[in-house]
């Protein structure tokens, strides 16, 4: 890069930020690359950086108006510290048109239409992508757009009188029956997205799907292949055991009707999307692709909220035009840890519905129910292809009540639930460190007796029942570093089991040590959020192994062979997506209030089962984060759309 002065001032502020751990080093170096290409200015250096910070923060793209109007909050910075760095490009455009003159002009930036030479900027309308970003939201835009445009040929009649049977007649929950809907919606088009809460009933509806299209496939039958996936290996297991159990309880009512035992044994296991896909170390790329296309008719992926942009590229770029897609996700979580909201995108209008009168007609033929009035619109084609479960089977209770009352951004309703006095529910404001640790040692001492006890009887048996109660008890924080963090708490957590002599800490590995695997290594076919306990080997005397549970079945591995792990006493909320805990304690930090959202509270309440714990710093807190929506830029709706 030639030393230009003008942009002294820009390089000087962005070390300031950089160092003050405002603005990643990585940004400042990307705008140093773009630097790098050719000609620069001091608002494309800007741009750049911005872009690329955003990129950390899951946005996948930067909107002008944003830039224009000053995107401090987007940042997470004060305005001070915006007008610092922007004052050092100035005078800069007053809006997006500005911008979009300003930046065509820049040999790094290609403007959609115009002649591309690749550059590593994308102009998109109002939208600055990098490259990468673009061409994957290009690709899930238009795999998505023909998937829900291509309307299949469906009986509707065998569709109806299929569904009836499969869908108990016992009293509804629910009218209309959605679960019933959005089965026959999904045999419409060669995708579906069947989203809701948490126990409304998706994995119940997509076995009964699976029964669906086996039983109208005739011949075919015998030969559609599936697969159930998720994008971790606790979700891949989870979905496994309960279209599993759902198929099993359904074969038993359905009996000679449908062979649907025949079903089951030909699903084969559930799997993570990466070894789905092929994932092959120190590389991004797949063995699959759409020139290696996956062998599958039929691909269920669960827990979709938790796959990113890019996976999702790659993972529509893997399967064949002819094979359907379900997607199964509650769009209210979290969106991923990395770039984009995917599933939260693609479900816009899930809540409005939007169904046109074609559709209304189509699933009233192929199911008998009738969508309400309220939910017929004009939505695009995705919209038609998408179900919104709405009642939920094991949430009703008070834990189901706060979750509810959160995601509708209802703050005092949600303190009026946590103070209701119902034993599954406490809320501890103004509480210190030790009032969380103290609580982890009692939620966890049930495992750690049963290890002080030894193994008794069969040793797989024993270790199962050690990993369940281990399960039973989580501590969830928001953030990773601080005493209210991932690593304080896990430090404390530990000091104190050892102080109490429920643990002997000797080292980096000890007995009832739980480690979360934070990378994933092929070598020992351990995944990135895998959680195990580790345990003495009965085998070799003083060596220890790290267990897993997956489903039913225990699987180990030797400890030192395990190089990307941590501690688990505590685990951050986006890690606990995809497991569900009996007593979930949600902490949230003292400061750090920006990053604490409505949909990270109600993915930490909705991981718990029967009991719920909050720690808040203050009451006004829970209020401000239940406020506070979680906002993802990104093109991907109105690429969909358009
Ligand atoms: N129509 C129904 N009739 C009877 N039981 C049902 C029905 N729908 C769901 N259930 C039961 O409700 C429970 C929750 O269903 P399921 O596990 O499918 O929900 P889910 O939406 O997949 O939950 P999660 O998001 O937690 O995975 C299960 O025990 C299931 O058998």
């Amino acid at each position: 890069m030639k030393p230009d002065d003008s942009l002294a001032g820009f390089w000087l502020e962005t070390r300031r930020l950089t160092e003050a751990g405002m603005l990643r080093r990585l940004s400042g170096a990307f705008a140093g690359f773009i630097a790098s290409l050719g000609t620069t200015t001091p608002e494309l250096l800007l741009a750049s950086s911005v872009l690329s910070e955003l990129e950390g923060r899951g946005h996948s793209c930067l909107l002008l108006t944003d830039l224009a109007a000053g995107p401090a909050a987007l940042l997470g910075w004060s305005e001070e510290d915006w007008q610092a760095l922007a004052g050092t490009c100035a005078p800069l455009p007053k809006n997006a048109k500005g911008w979009i003159a300003r930046l065509c002009a820049c040999e790094q930036v290609w403007q959609v239409g115009e002649f591309d030479y690749d550059q590593p900027l994308v102009l998109d309308g109002e939208r600055l992508y990098l490259r990468r970003y673009w061409r994957d939201e290009r690709l899930v835009a238009q795999a998505i757009r023909e998937r829900a445009g291509a309307a299949r040929e469906v009986d509707a009649q065998a569709a109806r009188r299929w569904l009836d049977i499969l869908f108990t007649s016992a009293r509804k929950a629910e009218v209309p029956d959605w679960q019933k809907l959005a089965c026959a919606i999904a045999l419409r088009g060669s995708v579906a997205i069947i989203t809701g809460g948490p126990g409304t009933g998706k994995t119940y509806t997509v076995a009964r799907l699976l029964a669906l299209l086996f039983a109208i496939a005739g011949e075919e039958a015998g030969r559609q292949r599936i697969a159930l996936a998720a994008p971790t290996g606790k979700a891949a297991a989870r979905l496994k055991q309960s279209i599993d159990k759902a198929l099993s309880e359904l074969a038993d009512r359905v009996g000679a009707a449908l062979p649907l035992r025949e079903l089951t044994a030909r699903m084969g296991a559930a799997r993570t999307l990466h070894s789905l896909l092929g994932a092959r170390p120190d590389t991004r790329a797949f063995a699959h692709h759409r020139g290696n296309p996956l062998d599958v008719d039929v691909l269920i992926v669960d827990e979709a909220s938790m796959v990113h942009l890019e996976m999702m590229a790659s993972l529509l770029d893997a399967l064949p035009p002819s094979a359907t897609l379900i997607l199964l996700g509650d769009k209210d979580q979290l969106a991923s840890v990395e770039a984009g909201a995917v599933l939260g995108d693609l479900c816009h209008d899930a809540q409005a519905g939007g169904y046109s009168d074609a559709t209304l007609r189509f699933a009233f033929e192929a199911s008998g129910e009738q969508i309400p009035e309220q939910y017929a619109g004009s939505g695009s084609a995705l919209a038609q292809q998408t179900v919104m479960l709405r009642h939920s089977r094991r949430f009703g209770g008070p834990i189901g009540q706060l979750a509810l009352a959160v995601n509708a951004g209802d703050v005092t309703r949600a303190g009026e639930v946590l103070r209701s006095g119902d034993p599954a529910l406490r809320w501890f404001d103004h509480a210190h460190q030790h009032h969380v640790v103290q609580l982890a040692v009692d939620g966890y001492q049930p495992y750690l007796e049963l290890l002080a006890e030894g193994a008794t009887g069969e040793h797989d048996a024993w270790v199962r029942t050690v990993l369940q109660r281990f399960e039973a008890f989580r501590i969830l924080c928001a953030v990773r570093e601080g005493e209210w963090g991932v690593e304080g708490l896990n430090d404390a957590i530990g000091q104190r089991l050892d102080a109490a002599g429920l643990l002997r800490r000797g080292g980096e590995w000890y007995v009832g040590r739980p480690v979360m695997v934070t990378r994933n290594d092929y070598g020992t076919g351990v995944f990135n959020g895998d959680i195990g306990l580790t345990l003495a080997d009965p085998d070799r005397p003083g060596s220890l192994r790290v267990y897993f549970l997956q489903g039913e079945e225990v699987r180990s591995v030797l400890a030192t062979r395990l190089r990307h792990v941590e501690t688990a006493f505590a685990m951050t909320v986006h890690k606990s997506q995809g497991s569900e805990f009996r007593h979930t304690v949600l902490v949230l930090p003292q400061d750090r209030g920006s990053i604490l959202t409505r949909e990270l509270v109600y993915t930490g309440i909705t991981r718990a089962s029967a009991e719920f714990t909050l720690f808040s710093p203050t009451s006004a807190a829970l209020g401000e984060a239940i406020l506070r929506r979680t906002h993802r830029t990104s093109g991907l709706r109105g690429m969909i759309e358009g």
